[in-house]
This record gives structure tokens, sequence and C-alpha cells, in this order.
């Protein structure tokens, strides 16, 4: 029986690259392809198909940010499949970025300049603004609309004799105090994506306290500084250009640079490759480039505690049941119906 991966966000960058590494290695898989722009949807399945000829690739409108959309998306997928395999939760958005430059360039003359270009701490951040669900863009996006997804599958992820897989796309930006459990959307922060990313570290944590028991697997990767729409928001597309050499230059000094969707998608393919029993929950799995350009994953501890994931896998518990009677106070006779 051929195996069925949905993947979130795959219309470019690392999520396409990801489907094209995931068929190479596996022509009989079955693709579902969950996008917000169907027409960006139907040209990255036509770009599959083009070097998968015989592939099955099925496409599922999904607008991560939105709740209404997710629930729709849910039932679409419970109606479609009997099971999924792999759930690859790669949506990720990094709003209005800003560059602190002058930090920039005192961290480029500091003993921490590695570690500021694996992880930009204190180099980035964001402009959140809250969507029409009332929650702050980033937090709905990168988190809340991830953790709704897999609410809603439970009955097709945990389902008894069969094992599911989960995939986070986190970042090497996760930290640990951009996050606050009195703020789990950061409304009062500026580092929304930092805060969300290291939420979904805690999430996945959470996930396999909760859920091994029932087949579900739950694991994080980071795919490195990849050069992709997220990161082309980050400076003008000349200054980028400018720098591209030095960027392959730095590649010999940290392997964090991985640059190429294919190399950022590195550790998602390796987790396809591996038996779930056999992975560290408190690792997240990094894709790693070496200066002549050589892939390859590493594990990472990650600097998560398991009563604080337990208390974040609660509030969003809390949240979801918020969420949901206010829909059903706004629609009533759709509730009734569903
Ligand atoms: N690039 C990097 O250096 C790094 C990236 N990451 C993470 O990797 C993941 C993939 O990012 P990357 O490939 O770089 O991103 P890209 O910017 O290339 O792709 C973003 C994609 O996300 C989709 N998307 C955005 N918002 C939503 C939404 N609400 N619902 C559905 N789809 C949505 C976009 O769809 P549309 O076409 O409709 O706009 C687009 O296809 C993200 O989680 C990111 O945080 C982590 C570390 C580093
Ligand atoms: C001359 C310029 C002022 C140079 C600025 C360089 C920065 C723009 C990059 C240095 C480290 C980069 C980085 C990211 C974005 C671009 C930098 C800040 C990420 C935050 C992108 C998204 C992620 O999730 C991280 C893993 C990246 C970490 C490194």
């Amino acid at each position: 029986v051929s195996s069925l991966a949905c993947v979130c966000n795959l219309c470019s960058g690392i999520g396409l690259a990801l489907c094209e590494r995931l068929l190479a290695e596996d022509s009989q898989l079955r693709l579902c392809l969950a996008c917000r722009n169907m027409q960006r949807a139907e040209a990255a399945r036509s770009a599959l198909l083009t070097s998968h000829t015989d592939a099955r690739v099925d496409l599922l409108q999904l607008d991560v940010g939105s709740v209404h959309s997710v629930l729709t998306a849910a039932q679409e997928i419970q109606a479609r499949y009997n099971r999924i395999d792999f759930l690859y939760l790669n949506a990720g958005i990094m709003p209005n970025p800003q560059v602190n430059v002058k930090t920039f360039f005192k961290g480029l003359f500091s003993r921490n300049v590695v570690h500021m270009f694996a992880t930009a701490e204190g180099l980035l951040t964001q402009q959140d603004l809250p969507n029409s669900d009332g929650l702050q863009e980033v937090f709905a996006t990168n988190l809340f609309g991830h953790y709704l997804l897999i609410s809603e599958l439970e009955p097709l992820l945990c389902k008894a004799g069969h094992t599911c897989r989960i995939v986070w796309t986190s970042s090497s930006n996760a930290r640990r105090s951009a996050f606050s459990m009195d703020d789990i959307q950061h409304r009062n922060g500026t580092e929304p994506y930092s805060s969300s990313k290291y939420a979904s570290d805690m999430l996945s944590l959470a996930l396999n306290q909760h859920k091994n028991n029932q087949g579900l697997f739950s694991s994080v990767i980071c795919p490195g500084l990849v050069m992709t729409n997220l990161t082309y928001g980050i400076l003008p597309s000349f200054l980028w250009s400018l720098i591209m050499p030095i960027m392959y230059l730095i590649r010999f000094f940290t392997n964090t640079f991985t640059l190429t969707p294919y190399n950022g998608a590195e550790a998602l393919h390796w987790l396809f490759l591996q038996k779930p029993e056999a992975l560290d929950p408190r690792a997240k799995y990094h894709s790693l480039t070496s200066g002549l350009g050589t892939s390859y994953t590493h594990p990472r501890q990650m600097d998560i505690d398991e009563d604080m994931s337990e208390v974040l896998y609660s509030k969003l518990l809390e949240l979801e049941k918020t969420i949901k009677g206010k829909l059903s106070e706004r629609n009533p006779e759709k509730e009734a119906h569903a």
C-alpha cells in the first residue's frame, strides 16, 4: 500500500523542494498539497508532474491562518482519505521584518559571530497584527492553524494499528526568551516569529507525550538559512545579490547556510526515511551544508521542558474551545448541521 503525505505550504521554497525529494525517493507516494492559492498550487503540481509523470498529486485549499479554512480543509481531508502517514507542517510567515544593522555590525566583530549567523539572535524584529479571527497573524499561521488541523484530523492521524508522522518546519531562530506563557500569541513583543517557532518546538514535545501511545509521532526540523520568498522579504533584492557570494563564503564557517531549498529540505527528507520510534522527541533535526556543498542532517537538543510544553498544550486546548465557541455563536445553523 503506498503512503500518503500531506504537505502544508508547498507552492514555493522548502515545501516544493521537499515534494520533489519525496517523489524522487518514493514514486508510489501519494501527495496532498495543501495551499491557500490554488493557481500557485496548480503550477506547483504541474512542475512536480513534469519530473514525476506517474505521480499521484492531489490539491487542497487551505489557509492555515484562517480558522474557518482549517476546519473546512480538515473535513475535506477526512472525506477524501482514510489515513495519513506523514503530515508536514511547513507554512510559516515573517511579516515586516526589520534587521537591526547596529547589532549586526557589533556581532560581526564579536566572539558570537557564528551563533549570530546561525540563529539571527537579536538581529530581527517583526511587526504583527491581529487577523479576522482576532488572533495574531504570525501565531495563527505558524502555530495555531497547524495545531487546529492536527486536532481536527485526530481520528485520521491516531488510528489503531497505524503510525502517523508529523514534521514541523521550525527554526534555529526559536528562542525561549522570545516566548512568554502569559502572552502565547506574542501580542506585546517584537519577535513573533521566534516566539511562534519556540512554541512549535514545545507543542511537538507535548504531542509526543500525549499521542505516542496512539501511534502519532512528532518531530521538528530547522532547514538552515535558505534563500526563499521568506528571506528575500528581509533585505532588498539588490542587497541579497550583492552579498550572495559572501553567503557562500560564510558557509565555510557555519554549516547552517544551506541556501538552496533542496539543501534546506535535507532534514525533512532524512526524517521521511527514519523509524519514528528511533527519533528523539527533544531533538531538533537540522539541515546542514558544508563549505563544499555536501548536505547532511544533525540533531541538536532543544532548550525546552516538559512542564512548559504541558502548560502550552492546555492553553491551546482552551483557545481552541473559545474560538470554536465564538464561531458557533456566529453561525449557529452551520454548527447544528456539522
Ligand atoms: N527560508 C529560511 O531561511 C527558513 C525558513 N524556515 C521555515 O520554513 C518554512 C517554509 O518557508 P520558506 O520555504 O522559506 O517559505 P516561502 O516564503 O518560500 O514560502 C511561503 C509559502 O507559505 C505559504 N503560506 C503563507 N501563509 C500561508 C497560509 N496562511 N496558509 C497557507 N499557506 C501559506 C505561501 O503561500 P502563497 O504562495 O499563497 O503566498 C508560500 O507558498 C516556514 O515555516 C519558515 O518559517 C525556517 C528557517 C529558515
Ligand atoms: C549587510 C546586511 C545588514 C547583512 C544582514 C544579514 C542578515 C539579513 C542575515 C544574517 C543571519 C540571517 C538569518 C535569517 C535571516 C537573514 C539573516 C538575519 C533567518 C532568521 C531567516 C529565518 C530563520 O528561520 C532563521 C533560521 C534564519 C537565521 C539566520
